[in-house]
């Protein structure tokens, strides 16, 4: 490094513990193009001296080359990392820079500005615990301001620093920066942040971004990174209702049962009541595992591994949480849906559903209004495109746990992916959950279940749909014949002489276990264990059979 604690030669090692025991803030930087942003940042990585000598030495070359500082250093060529970037002159993916001062780490997202790429922003942001959203003095709040608060709402963030930039071209008038100051506050107040400081700044002269400015003697609040390194966000995670979605159940042998997974809100000790978010069936934390030995206490971000005084039936993909204050358990999330892909949303078509937990297909059956991100204005709309935002009802194959997003943002969460091309189509914010009992919420499965485990039954609907779902199976202890009872549209299809081509996947898995051509006879057989499985119709076409694919063939 070219700057850097003198620690690092005399005494690395606690160096290290210093770096370890520091808190981390994640932040995000919004703005609109050329307020200022890879210029605030640049600095405040000079300054806290995380630079590498061949950085270094780069940055003074390029600033001399690109010579938009007359021959100084033009702090924003450090953040321009990507040579496309500098070609055009705006930013187009998230950065994340990490720097550290002697009181925390950070970690910085550079998003850009443009609508088109809301989605990067949206990805920056959800992440952060407070944003950083610049305002050039000269232009005052622009509607990109407005959409980059909305987004920072949106996915969970409390705190927010109005960066009012470039305050050297209006004379650091006291006046100019009171007036946006006013305008943002009446603007942010149905927002809803906890809290909104407003500081004066220059990025490119430093002023009030490490050391206070003798250009603003009226300004008395904190400069910008005294604000950052004194924040306070991360202590209310702890004090949360306990969740612990269950990643793994650990069962070496038949003596020990424990229960793995990153904990994702509050706090547990041995002797605790925790519930099963599924079943709802209760026991008590018998110990809590790791490594290093048993632990009296594990909080929030914790990876741990549970043991609990009763055998009780839990999986991979359930939860376990407070007793008091259970989440939702609900096939039937309301959401804000932010659409990240060029293929826009489907209503009625299968997605696969990543929660915190579990994987679970399901389906967007409406989209209940989109949101104008630059007025906020809600519009009637079938489905959203890319860079789309919008409230709509899910419905899911099965039940899953849920809290608000407001509340608990890793419980509160979810991403949708394509079954066929394993992209993350959308990203989700969970506003509330239907409960199991509420009477438009009743099962649609087209599976029934005859009370054995084989054969199943599926009425294929739809079935000329292609890649449309056939249903979900549960076959609890092994495979066997899957009976099909089609519709008559779909005798219909196959009286046509076509033949289809079926694809059998494990539940929440993307890769296809097997797949099966026919053309009458609709009964799988299969020898593999599996727990179940997604039977999906994937390609249909006329006779003859194509040559690449098997009769009967595995993958
Ligand atoms: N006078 C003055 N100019 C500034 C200040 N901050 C940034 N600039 C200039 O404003 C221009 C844009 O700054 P950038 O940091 O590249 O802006 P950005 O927001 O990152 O822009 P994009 O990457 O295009 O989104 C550059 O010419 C900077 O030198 C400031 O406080 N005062």
């Amino acid at each position: 490094m070219a700057h850097q604690s003198e620690l690092i030669e005399k005494d690395i090692l606690a160096y290290l513990k210093s770096q370890e025991e520091k808190s981390l803030l994640r932040f995000i930087t919004c703005g609109s193009v050329d307020d200022g942003k890879s210029t605030l940042i640049g600095r405040l990585l000079w300054d806290s001296k995380m630079i590498f000598e061949d950085q270094l030495a780069a940055l003074e070359a390029d600033s001399r080359k690109v010579g938009t500082q007359g021959g100084a250093i033009d702090y924003a060529l450090l953040l321009d990392g990507l040579q496309a970037e500098r070609e055009q002159g705006i930013t187009i993916d998230v950065a994340y820079r990490f720097f550290s001062t002697d009181r925390r780490k950070f970690i910085v997202a550079d998003t850009p500005g443009h609508e088109q790429y809301t989605r990067n922003m949206v990805t920056g942001a959800s992440t952060a615990q407070v944003a950083v959203i610049l305002v050039d003095a000269r232009k005052g709040l622009l509607t990109q301001t407005r959409r980059h608060s909305y987004l920072v709402s949106l996915v969970g963030i409390r705190h927010v620093v109005l960066a009012v930039n470039k305050m050297d071209l209006v004379d650091f008038d006291e006046q100019r920066f009171a007036t946006i100051v006013g305008d943002y506050q009446e603007f942010a107040a149905p927002l809803g942040f906890a809290s909104i400081t407003a500081i004066p700044i220059s990025a490119l002269n430093g002023d009030n971004v490490i050391e206070p400015s003798s250009s603003t003697p009226w300004y008395q609040g904190p400069t910008l990174m005294s604000y950052l390194e004194t924040v306070q966000v991360a202590e209310e995670r702890t004090t949360e209702p306990f969740r612990l979605p269950v990643q793994w159940v650990n069962r070496p042998h038949l003596d020990f049962r424990g229960f793995c997974g990153t904990i994702a809100a509050g706090t547990v000790r041995p002797g605790d009541e925790v519930r099963v978010a599924a079943s709802g069936l209760t026991s008590r934390v018998a110990r809590i595992v790791t490594k290093g030995g048993d632990l009296p206490e594990a909080v929030a971000g914790q990876a741990v591994t549970l043991t609990l005084s009763d055998e009780i039936d839990i999986s991979r993909g359930d939860m376990l949480t407070a007793t008091d204050v259970p989440p939702r358990l609900s096939r039937h999330p309301e959401a804000h849906l932010v659409w990240l892909h060029d293929t826009p949303l489907v209503p009625g078509q299968i997605y696969l559903v990543k929660t915190a937990s579990a994987v679970t297909p399901g389906r967007i059956t409406r989209v209940q209004y989109a949101v104008d991100v630059n007025t906020l204005e809600q519009r009637q709309v079938p489905t959203l495109a890319l860079n789309g935002i919008g409230v709509v009802r899910l419905e899911l194959d099965r039940a899953v746990a849920f809290d608000p997003y407001r509340q608990n943002r890793e419980t509160g969460s979810f991403i949708l992916i394509d079954r066929f091309s394993n992209a993350t189509v959308a990203a989700g914010m969970v506003i509330a959950a239907a409960p199991l009992e509420s009477p438009d919420t009743q099962p649609t499965e087209t599976g029934t279940d005859e009370g054995s485990y084989l054969p199943r039954r599926f009425i294929l609907r739809d079935s000329t749909v292609i890649g449309a779902d056939m249903g979900v199976a549960d076959l609890t202890r092994e495979w066997g014949p899957i009976e099909f009872e089609v519709s008559a549209s779909f005798i219909d299809h196959l009286a046509k002489g076509n033949r289809v081509l079926f694809r059998l996947r494990d539940v929440g898995q993307l890769e296809p276990v097997a797949q099966m051509a026919y053309d009458h006879n609709l009964v799988f057989e299969f020898g593999r264990d599996r727990d179940r499985v997604t039977v999906i119709l994937f390609k249909s076409w006329p006779e003859p059979c194509p040559k690449d694919v098997d009769e009967r063939g595995g993958l």
